[in-house]
């Protein structure tokens, strides 16, 4: 019997800016259902693979692979019909809207009118910001802003979920928070974070993929990345200097 294959794989993936190889021949293969962090320090290709994975950007070379089917190159509209949710640093809630008008515009791309309003509903309500569904995005703290982009996210109900640095500018209690939350939210999805902060990569504890210089340096479980010398010198010892 053959294995299935992989919900997401990268092979050789490979992205250069001039003379600049930012993401050099990375292979990379996520399963069904499960909760990934990418990690690395300044300059190290994550925002490049990011962004090759979610299509804003095709490759130079190599592939991306989506069940098995070769996706490489399709734009963020097309892995979103796929089943992936992208949660860049760029908001996708507007201001002036109330959050739950703007997590059903986000349903509504790929679902009806009626099933769009009850899934904002449900995913505001597992997010735990039922109460901040009236509210003006513009008028929520930067906490419950990043929840309530979240839910934009979760809402149409993707198979993977990848984040772009989820905790960005959260003190250490909602960084805590926010990672209880992103395993909650890997019950019903699969996840690939990128993430800096080491709190949250300490209390998400799976499987963590590092980056240096393009290039995949260790992969392993965060027990092991965490006191790895060679992921000290690269990241560690560079983010304590
Ligand atoms: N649009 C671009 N044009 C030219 N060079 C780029 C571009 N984007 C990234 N690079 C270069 O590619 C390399 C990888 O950058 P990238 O932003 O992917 O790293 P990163 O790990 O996400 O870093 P950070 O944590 O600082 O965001 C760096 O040397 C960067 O200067």
């Amino acid at each position: 019997m053959t294995a299935p294959p992989p919900l997401l794989a990268t092979e050789e993936l490979t992205m250069r800016f001039g003379g600049v190889v930012a993401v050099d021949r990375v292979s990379v293969s996520i399963a069904e259902g499960e909760l990934r962090c990418l990690i690395g320090p300044n300059g190290a290709g994550k925002s490049t693979f990011f962004r090759c994975l979610t299509g804003q950007y095709r490759p130079t070379s190599g592939r991306v692979l989506w069940r098995g089917r070769d996706v490489t190159g399709f734009d963020p509209f097309r892995m979103a019909r796929l089943g992936i949710g992208i949660k860049t640093q760029v908001p996708a809630l507007f201001d002036g809207l109330p959050v739950v008008e703007g997590v059903r515009l986000a349903a509504r791309r790929l679902h009806g009118e009626r099933e769009s309003r009850r899934l904002a509903d449900a995913a505001l309500d597992r997010l735990g910001i039922a109460h901040l569904a009236d509210r003006p995005a513009g008028l929520l703290a930067h906490g419950q802003r990043q929840l309530a982009e979240l839910a934009t996210v979760v809402a149409p109900g993707p198979d993977l979920v990848i984040l772009d640095e989820p905790t960005a500018g959260m003190g250490a209690e909602e960084t805590a928070r926010t990672a209880g939350l992103i395993r909650e939210l890997n019950r019903d999805h699969a996840v690939v974070v990128v993430e800096h902060d080491m709190q949250f990569i300490r209390a998400i504890a799976r499987t963590v993929t590092v980056f240096h210089q393009g290039r995949v340096l260790v992969q392993d479980s965060a027990d092991r990345v965490l006191t790895d010398p060679r992921v000290r010198d690269v990241y560690l010892g560079r983010a304590a200097a």
